[in-house]
């Protein structure tokens, strides 16, 4: 596209001002930027501009009005780990274990955020959390998908798959894409991981200017997690799951440690009842937890995300003393593909958006960087969690925390959510497997460590031990190699011990 469209096009939106500094820009600068600019629709960059201003302006009013019209989840929507017995969770995961071994179910990760909190320059999956083995998150989760194939051909003798789709944004693709080929996408099959880009869209001024964050360059941002649908469309995505026959989805968050990949229990119970649209939830830990509730506003499911909850109801307590809004998501769904592809061609365009102020950094009219110390953009967001009401059934399926949730968020120095907490919780979770399957533990000079069957949050265990998920998925299988054996801590129970 020539420069004179673009302005012309950008004048329709009412944005020319990105080009203030056009006649400073290096010839490479000027290529790159027009290129940028091509890819905004004028009517698209005009409404979106519009709303993010319209938004930021009326936020306070809409988000009381949520409040008042929230509800619990009623209890005939929610499953339990807790209060189901074993006969009728193992029945949940014989269904999911045959789901897998037909090949129809997916994983879909959610990775185009910026992990602002945790404060690297790299995607978070490729974060190590100082584990004995050094392994990141994205080899552990990788690990874990080839452990549920097994334990599926296992038992039905299939030869199954469970395709990974990455959805990343214009900061995490490269380097992921990368990360995956230097380490042998871990195992798995490279045509069975699919890595695709969501959108980025501009953040705007309070006066719904789109912001210049360098003299050829806007501030662009990812659509949010909820832009999963759209990116869905634009890459095709769900032509390739019918191609390779998925009708289930566990789509997650990159950012907890303890994710159960394609989690059996839980697309068995999703597929029993029949649901086409899932959560999992745990009991929020204290009420300002930074967690979305799990709820039906006007009778309808859906997230109130931590951000738009006012503290007054995260403290509500029901006639026991416990939280009324306690269902606290975990960023896991299920979805059909079915549902999925309804969203894509029918609600895509309907979903919320969200508003944050940020501080986003800029150039000025004079052309001086200036990082902002107070907000200054408007930033929108889809929420993946959007599509819920539209679901023609629904269910919220209640995991225990210690098993299951332990997300990654802020850099060590701050209490909780952190690579320190993270190790801690998948540390405590193998050292429990290893004591249920009969082992015990010695020091290094070969003394017996005691042994300790319940630990607070915050204590690490009394041994170290780190199961590798080539070995045990979620604790199963673990007799053959630990029962009556005295293992010395620090310990790496991988492959090759067994
Ligand atoms: C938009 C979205 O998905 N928000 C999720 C997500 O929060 P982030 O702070 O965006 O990571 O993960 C949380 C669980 O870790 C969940 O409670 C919350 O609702």
């Amino acid at each position: 596209m020539s420069f004179e469209e673009t302005k012309a096009r950008l004048e329709m939106a009412g944005q020319a001002h990105v080009l203030q500094f056009w006649s400073e820009l290096s010839p490479d600068e000027k290529d790159t930027f027009l290129t940028e600019l091509s890819q905004l629709e004028p009517e698209e960059l005009k409404e979106h501009c519009r709303r993010a201003a319209e938004a930021a302006n009326s936020q306070s009013t809409s988000e009381d009005l949520l409040d008042q019209r929230m509800e619990p989840v009623p209890p005939e929507f929610i499953g339990s780990v807790r209060k189901t017995d074993q006969r009728t969770l193992i029945g949940w995961e014989n269904e999911g274990v045959l789901q897998i071994s037909k090949s129809q179910v997916a994983v879909l990760l959610l990775a185009g955020g910026q992990g602002t909190r945790l404060g690297v320059p790299y995607p978070k999956g490729m974060y190590s959390v100082g584990l004995p083995s050094g392994k990141t998150l994205y080899q552990i989760q990788a690990e874990r998908i080839q452990k549920v194939q097994q334990l599926a051909d296992q038992k039905h003798g299939s030869k199954c798959t469970v395709p990974w789709y990455i959805m990343t944004s214009e900061f995490t693709l490269e380097p992921t894409e990368r990360f995956f080929k230097e380490n042998h996408f871990f195992g798995l099959n490279p045509s069975d991981v699919i890595m695709f880009e969501q959108r980025m869209i501009p953040a705007v001024s309070f006066d719904g200017k789109v912001i210049l964050e360098k003299k050829g360059k806007l501030a662009m941002a990812p659509d949010g997690n909820g832009g999963l649908y759209q990116a869905l469309v634009d890459n095709k995505a769900l032509e390739d799951m019918e191609k390779r026959g998925v009708q289930y989805l566990h789509v997650y968050c990159v950012d907890n440690i303890l994710v159960k990949m394609a989690d059996p229990v839980f697309i068995g119970f999703c597929v029993q009842k029949d649901a086409d649209c899932g959560a999992k939830v745990v009991d929020k830990a204290y009420p300002a937890e930074p967690v979305g509730v799990v709820c039906r506003v006007d009778g309808v499911h859906q997230v109130v995300e931590y951000s738009e909850i006012q503290p007054e109801t995260a403290e509500l307590r029901g006639p026991g003393g416990e939280l009324l809004f306690s269902a606290g998501n975990i960023c896991n769904h299920f979805f059909t593909r079915d549902f999925l592809k309804d969203i894509a061609e029918n609600f895509c365009q309907q979903l919320k958006q969200h508003v944050a102020l940020k501080k986003v950094p800029f150039v000025d009219k004079e052309g001086n960087q200036v990082k902002p110390t107070k907000p200054n953009g408007i930033k929108m967001e889809k929420f993946v969690f959007d599509v819920f009401q539209f679901s023609r059934k629904f269910v919220a399926f209640e995991v225990l925390r210690e098993e299951e949730f332990s997300p990654l968020k802020n850099a060590d120095g701050v209490p909780l959510d952190t690579p320190s907490t993270a190790r801690r919780s998948l540390l405590a979770q193998h050292y429990r497997w290893a004591l249920a399957a009969g082992g015990s533990f010695l020091n290094s000079d070969g003394e017996p460590i005691a042994p300790k069957h319940s630990l607070a949050r915050d204590e690490d265990p009394p041994a170290v031990c780190e199961i590798s998920p080539l070995v045990s998925y979620f604790g199963e299988g673990l007799e053959s190699v630990v029962k009556q054996k005295a293992l010395r801590s620090p310990l790496v129970l991988d492959g090759k011990m067994v």
